[in-house]
């Protein structure tokens, strides 16, 4: 049977450690680290992140700006909101919650975002950096990030292993696939197109699973002692419950957790520990804007 990989149990002990931090820089210069959240419209899983991300801000000490934009906001009024943050020096950190609205560029905002306060990694000139050999950019995007760290704390190497990424997406697949790469792992990336993806996922000593195609990874499609982390998070009926649905993953959990080394569960796993990253980048951030600044 795997070991869960306990991402609640992570995060927390991690926001523990921010949230020292945080006083340090407070009782050491009288400054907070700051985080604008921009959300565009009211898509309900959008709105539920960002709650999530406001009230981890308030637990450990970080102030938040909170900018709710309605659906039918241009593009222009949401750049120059942007720009409004990028020169407010209580921000060291600003995230715009995707996916925006069709008629709106995302890549043409996130282009827009202070380097300095962009603690999602999204910049294309961030994640450049993160595609070349010897840079480093100035934030990784978190959910790759915790992925990560939820490998490096359970006690698995990366150096040298077969890592199998599902899904290409600019938030998770994409650059997950470099950070392995960057670790020293030997990358596969798996997509839509590819045929035949359980005969290249068989071969994996860590499978990152961020499809957004529920249960779709099988137990015998895992090399046994394998570690699997899951990134999906879909909502699929089911009548008893209360709401009407569950949250599973992108990995049959029963099935992979017989054959696995290790495993992340859905809810519980890699979610908890996407905010706290987010919360980690933009404490650093802040301590980097405090010392250049003091
Ligand atoms: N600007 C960004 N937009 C989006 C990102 C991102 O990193 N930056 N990632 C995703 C959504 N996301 C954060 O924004 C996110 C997804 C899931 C969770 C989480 O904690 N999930 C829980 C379950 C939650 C529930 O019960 O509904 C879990 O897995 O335990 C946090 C953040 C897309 N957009």
């Amino acid at each position: 049977m795997a070991t869960v990989i306990d991402g609640k149990a992570v995060a927390q002990s991690i926001r523990s450690e921010i949230a020292a931090e945080v006083r340090v820089l407070s009782e050491k210069y009288g400054k907070v680290p700051g985080l604008a959240v921009i959300i565009v419209g009211s898509k309900k899983d959008s709105q539920s992140y960002v709650g999530m991300k406001r009230k981890a801000c308030a637990e450990l000490g970080i102030k938040s700006f909170d900018h709710d934009l309605p659906e039918q906001v241009s593009e222009a009024d949401l750049i120059k909101e942007v720009h409004q943050l990028n020169l407010n020096p209580d921000v060291h950190g600003i995230l715009v919650q995707l996916p925006l609205p069709k008629h709106i560029n995302e890549e043409k905002v996130l282009t827009e975002i202070s380097l300095e306060k962009d603690v999602d990694g999204f910049h294309p000139l961030n994640i450049g950096k993160l595609a070349m050999k010897g840079r480093d950019p100035l934030f990784l995007p978190c959910t790759p990030k915790a992925c990560l760290e939820l490998l490096s704390r359970s006690g698995v190497s990366i150096k040298g292993k077969k890592a199998v990424v599902v899904g290409r997406s600019n938030i998770v697949g994409l650059p997950a696939s470099l950070l392995l790469l960057k670790a020293d792992a030997t990358v596969t990336i798996v997509h839509s197109h590819t045929s035949q993806p359980e005969s290249i996922i068989r071969e994996a000593d860590i499978v990152i699973a961020a499809a957004g195609q529920p249960m779709m990874i099988k137990g015998s499609w895992i090399k046994p002692g394998a570690a699997v982390i899951d990134v999906g998070t879909n909502a699929i009926d089911d009548p008893t419950k209360k709401s009407g649905y569950k949250l599973v993953g992108d990995v049959d959990f029963e099935e992979v957790s017989k054959v696995a080394g290790w495993i992340t569960p859905v809810p519980g796993g890699v979610g908890p520990m996407t905010v706290t990253m987010l919360l980690k980048n933009t404490l650093d951030g802040a301590k980097r804007y405090i010392e250049k600044n003091n």
